[in-house]
């Protein structure tokens, strides 16, 4: 962390410093770096990504995205950047850039043709996950957020070793083997000493547009007793919605106003009012 940045927010402890950490560059002046995980694909973690990095922008920070889904980038697309590639300044990477300043880098925005698939092995992969943190232009940011790849595997060992993150978000939905993917996420947290900052249930219900009732279209939610299990916080619910599904396809997250994401920006930030 740079001398220029605040301390970690209240209650949020100083990053760990792990053995095998990569320097960033003098161009990068990263304060805070925040990892979303979940335990397994299509869950809509880069979704809570996008959205989380769009409402922590939107209160006045700096905000990056690192897309570390090196196979499955979808970042680009959410933000409609996807028509851009990264150039280099002072030989290093520059992150493409949305309509409201977030940085986003990732594989998908390397290729001239992104339905090509990117046919590598772990190592490969993990050696672009370092270079997007240590080889890019970050300039300031105040909080740097690492779309993960799904599960517990060699990609977020790769982040967690070399990167300083200082919290993580855990995205489930209801129809997951909730209890043993927090459980998983939580040992895996704490072998890694990062600390939990909680968990965000997606599609959690449908609130029908007629008559306002929610629906658990994918059963009964667990997440507060599981997360009381595992002493961690839930820090939303995320309905089932047609209009964001509409607005990622046309790359526009950005537009989208989502209240019930306000304690997870609370979580990030510290903050109980936005900037
Ligand atoms: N609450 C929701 N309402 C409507 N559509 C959603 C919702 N959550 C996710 N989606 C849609 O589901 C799709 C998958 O979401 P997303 O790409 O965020 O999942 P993911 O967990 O990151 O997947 P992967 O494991 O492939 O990285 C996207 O098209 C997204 O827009």
């Amino acid at each position: 962390m740079s001398d220029t940045c605040n301390s970690a927010p209240q209650g949020m402890p100083e990053p760990p410093k792990p053995n095998f950490q990569v320097p960033s560059n003098e161009n990068s002046n990263i304060c805070h770096v925040i990892a979303i995980m979940s335990g397994k694909g299509g869950v809509g973690k880069s979704l809570m990504t996008s959205l989380l990095a769009s409402r922590v922008s939107e209160a006045g920070y700096r905000v990056g995205i690192l897309d570390a889904d090196i196979t499955g980038p979808s970042i680009p697309k959410a933000f409609g950047v996807d028509g851009q590639s990264l150039h280099s300044r002072e030989n290093l990477m520059v992150p493409a850039e949305t309509k409201s300043g977030i940085k986003i880098v990732s594989s998908n925005l390397l290729l001239d043709d992104d339905t090509e698939p990117l046919i590598w092995r772990g190592p490969m992969i993990a050696s672009v996950v370092k270079q997007f943190w240590s080889d890019v232009y970050w300039g300031d940011v105040d909080y740097l957020f690492v779309d993960m790849p799904p599960g517990t595997g060699d990609v977020p060992l790769t982040v967690f070793q070399s990167l300083p993150v200082e919290g993580i978000v855990v995205v489930t939905s209801p129809q997951e083997l909730v209890s043993m993917i927090v459980e998983k996420a939580v040992n895996m947290a704490r072998q890694m000493n990062v600390p939990i900052l909680g968990l965000v249930e997606n599609l959690s219900y449908y609130e029908c547009p007629d008559c306002g009732k929610a629906h658990s279209i994918f059963g009964e939610s667990h997440i507060d007793e599981i997360a009381k299990t595992y002493g961690v916080k839930v820090l939303a619910k995320a309905p089932i919605d047609a209009n964001i599904a509409a607005a990622v396809d046309a790359g526009k997250v950005e537009t989208l106003t989502v209240p019930w994401l306000d304690g997870a920006v609370a979580a990030v930030t510290g903050d109980k009012t936005e900037k």
